[in-house]
């Protein structure tokens, strides 16, 4: 699947969602995940996908509701700092799975959970825009990815981070 809502939406620097988004081909016991479960229907359902197929880079999309609010107008920050935390997860999943040479459509994904999140708040994020999160997989290295984060609200930056990911231990899985 091709989405390209930044073609359509026009302007230098758009970036296009490319492919199956990874969060689709996690396993039914793997889909219960506040940030990205399909079987969590209070959660945030994020989609993780590569962006313009480069491999290196990734793109999630998430608008809040009012709900999220931090004050009149703003989203709060630790709903921003969980986006983060689950578009990285996602993106290790894609790099990790793509660097053990797995299909993601036929092998399924690779399980990764967050090791360490780091955020930096740059500016009070929108309510009720949608926020854009570049991914760019900074480093696989054995068990381990770590993904460098920005997340956008219409032109501007208002968040970065990174998040080191670790591939789920072997104890811990449930199948
Ligand atoms: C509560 C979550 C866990 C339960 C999950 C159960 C089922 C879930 C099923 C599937 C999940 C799939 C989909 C869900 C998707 C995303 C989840 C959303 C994100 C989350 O909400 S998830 C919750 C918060 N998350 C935790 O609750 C983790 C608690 N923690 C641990 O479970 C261990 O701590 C673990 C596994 C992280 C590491 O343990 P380990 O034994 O695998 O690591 P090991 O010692 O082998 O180190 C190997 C290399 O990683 C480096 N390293 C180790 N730990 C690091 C760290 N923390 N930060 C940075 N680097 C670290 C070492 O320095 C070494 O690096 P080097 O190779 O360079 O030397």
């Amino acid at each position: 699947m091709v989405t390209r809502r930044a073609e359509a939406a026009g302007g230098a620097g758009a970036t296009v969602d490319e492919g199956p988004a990874v969060q689709d081909h996690y396993p039914a016991d793997a889909a219960h995940c506040y940030g990205c479960g399909a079987r969590n229907p209070f959660g945030h359902h994020l989609k993780t996908r590569w962006a313009d197929g480069s491999r290196t880079e990734t793109i999630t999309r998430f608008t809040p509701g009012p709900e999220q609010t931090a004050m009149p107008g703003y989203v709060y920050g630790g709903l921003v700092a969980s986006v983060l935390d689950c578009s990285g997860t996602g993106s290790a999943a894609l790099a990790g799975t793509h660097a053990a040479g797995l299909d993601l459509e036929g092998d399924g994904s690779l399980r990764y959970v967050t090791g360490t999140l780091e955020v930096r708040y740059q500016r009070p994020t929108p309510m009720s825009v949608e926020l854009v999160v570049r991914g760019r997989v900074e480093e696989v290295k054995g068990r381990k990815v770590t993904v460098a984060l920005t997340m956008t609200a219409g032109e501007d930056e208002v968040a970065s981070g990174r998040v080191v990911a670790l591939q789920l231990p072997d104890e811990m899985r449930s199948s």
